[in-house]
């Protein structure tokens, strides 16, 4: 309540006090004397300092509800089906200045793809007899790997140069560790070669392959701890933990998930860490103009990355690996092996990755992590739209951090990789991806929580759908209910519509709810930043109505 009229001139007062009843009330007594005065005045003072501050909280209060509207979209999908990239595409659209403050880390993931890669290669290409077969093949990183007609060793061909590509490439298979501790720890990043590990003193549960590579014993199964994830302190979150190694009394920082994909700590800080543009990295000498940045550290990666440049490319162009990377079955271009036909610009020294090299960047995500970006204020909401999107870990041994968020989000975003129809999934080779993905899918449609939280379906990796169907690979073959349909990419792309869709018509408990089926390649930031406008949109109308403020 605004009580400004005890401030009132005298005269105003008086004028007032004529046709005003409180303040009538509130006039002096006649006779007050000199005391009573002070007292008086000193509980107005009080009365009007307690009335300004309820004025100010119901003003706060006021504001506090025009402020703010807050949108949650969980993204959901299988490992490798494209979250971490839906993610990275709404912060290339809304919130560029944090893609960009993290586009330098992003080098060093890069680095660790292409390495992991070069390694898949030279262990398909050994020759030695105890080598990986194709059932250790599988077991790693499998999203590359097809699942029939299994070729045995013996019939394959060998490849002469193995030898020297293994010794010339040596480096590169040390600077995998280190690249995987400064990820990991990069707050160690100091003492990199004081902590990077020599052969022999690998981290338990990993171990160096007969042929000299590094290579990870299955994991046990994986001691589950309910850690909580640095952005969302409230939330549990599981982590995979190496145990302690004989070779440091700290506990190794490596995580090594099932499948033997490297996975970094979710409290481990590195892109903020090693996206920062240090002293040493800042483009320019302030006076000399002169070129300083980190090709100019002697330690930093990207030395031993362009001392390996020409094998790389010698290895990777090699008709003999190609022939045996086929026998394997072993296709890296459709994971983390997109750097293998960019490796002279990737290993540059001044090598600054562009947005499509930041997308196409692989790290497995573990936990559930929270991103937070704010719209620019629109019509409705004065004071804008805060969107706060989850990107969970999507193997198996991390679904089960999915659930606590399914009572308060107002979306889903489903990532469905429809290329992966001839794939086994990484955590369990006996499984078809695209089997897991029905499955995950009807339940994530069927789930009573979720009954009232928009859903959209992100049909992805068009773009490897189309490929492979160009490439002569048939879907009838991994999926029999295909039938003789033709095998064109519009077919069976609108196959897996109607059958996607026909799901979420038979299982959701809300026949009401509309499921909105999108065709992606998220790693397209034209196409998939038109369709997250679409989205966006969408979301916010539906929550607009659904909260009655349209
Ligand atoms: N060609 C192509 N590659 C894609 C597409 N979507 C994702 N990728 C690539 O597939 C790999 C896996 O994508 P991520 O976004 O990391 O997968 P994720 O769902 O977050 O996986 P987890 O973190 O393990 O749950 C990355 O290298 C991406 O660049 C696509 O539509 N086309
Ligand atoms: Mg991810």
């Amino acid at each position: 309540m605004d009580r400004r009229h005890l401030q009132l001139a005298p005269t105003t007062a008086r004028r007032r006090s004529l046709s005003d009843p409180l303040a009538v009330a509130l006039q002096p007594p006649p006779n007050e004397s000199p005391e009573q005065r002070i007292v008086r005045l000193q509980a107005e003072e009080d009365a009007k300092r307690r009335s300004d501050r309820i004025d100010r909280m119901l003003k706060e209060s006021h504001k506090e509800q025009q402020r703010k509207k807050v949108i949650k979209i969980l993204l959901l999908g299988q490992s490798e089906s494209g979250k971490s990239t839906t993610l990275k595409q709404f912060m290339l659209l809304h919130a560029p200045a944090a893609f960009n403050a993290e586009r330098l880390a992003w080098r060093f993931v890069i680095y660790l793809n292409l390495v992991r890669s070069i390694r898949r290669i030279l262990d398909a290409i050994s020759p030695e007899p105890d080598g990986e077969d194709i059932d250790d093949l599988e077991s790693t990183e499998t999203a590359s790997i097809i699942i029939s007609g299994r070729p045995s060793s013996a019939v394959a061909g060998s490849v002469p140069a193995y030898d020297s590509y293994r010794r010339r490439l040596a480096p590169l298979l040390d600077l995998e560790q280190r690249l995987i501790q400064l990820l990991s720890d990069p707050e160690d990043n100091e003492e990199q070669e004081a902590t990077h590990l020599p052969r022999g003193q690998l981290p338990q549960g990993s171990s160096y392959a007969s042929g000299g590579h590094v290579a990870v014993s299955p994991p046990t199964p994986p001691p589950l701890s309910a850690g909580l994830s640095t952005s969302m302190p409230s939330r549990p979150a599981p982590r995979i933990t190496i145990p302690r190694g004989p070779y440091s009394s700290q506990p190794s920082p490596v995580t090594l998930s099932p499948g033997h994909e490297v996975a970094i700590p979710p409290r481990s800080n590195w892109k903020k860490a090693l996206g920062v543009v240090t002293r040493n990295q800042s483009p320019k000498g302030a006076h000399t103009g002169e070129i300083h940045g980190w090709w100019e550290d002697p330690h930093d990666p990207v030395h031993v990355m362009s001392r390996c440049a020409p094998t790389m490319t010698e290895l990777w162009r090699d008709p003999k690996v190609r022939q045996r990377l086929a026998e394997r079955r072993l296709r890296l271009e459709e994971s983390s092996g997109f750097y293998l036909n960019e490796i002279d610009r990737v290993t540059a020294k001044m090598f600054f990755p562009t947005d499509a090299d930041v997308l196409k960047a692989r790290l497995k995500t573990t936990g559930v992590i929270e991103h937070s970006f704010t719209l620019a204020k629109n019509s409705e909401f004065r004071g804008g739209v805060e969107w706060k999107i989850y990107d969970v870990g999507g193997a198996r041994p991390q679904r089960q951090a999915w659930a606590p968020y399914f009572d308060d989000v107002n979306a889903i975003i489903f990532l469905a990789p429809i290329s992966s129809f001839d794939q086994v999934l990484a955590e369990d080779p006996r499984v078809n991806r695209l089997d897991d993905t029905l499955q995950l899918w009807q339940a994530v449609v069927s789930n009573q929580l979720l009954q009232k939280v928009n859903i959209i379906l992100f049909l992805n990796k068009c773009d490897l759908l189309k490929r492979k169907l160009e490439s002569g690979v048939r879907l009838n073959h991994y999926m029999t209910s295909y039938k003789d349909r033709p095998n064109d990419y519009d077919t069976v792309s609108n196959y897996f519509r109607l059958k996607f869709g026909a799901m979420h018509l038979a299982h959701t408990p809300n026949k009401a709810r509309e499921c909105y089926i999108h065709f992606t390649s998220v790693t397209d930031t034209r196409n998939t930043q038109t369709i997250i406008s679409s989205v966006r949109d969408f979301i916010l109308t539906g929550n607009l109505r659904s909260s009655s403020l349209m």
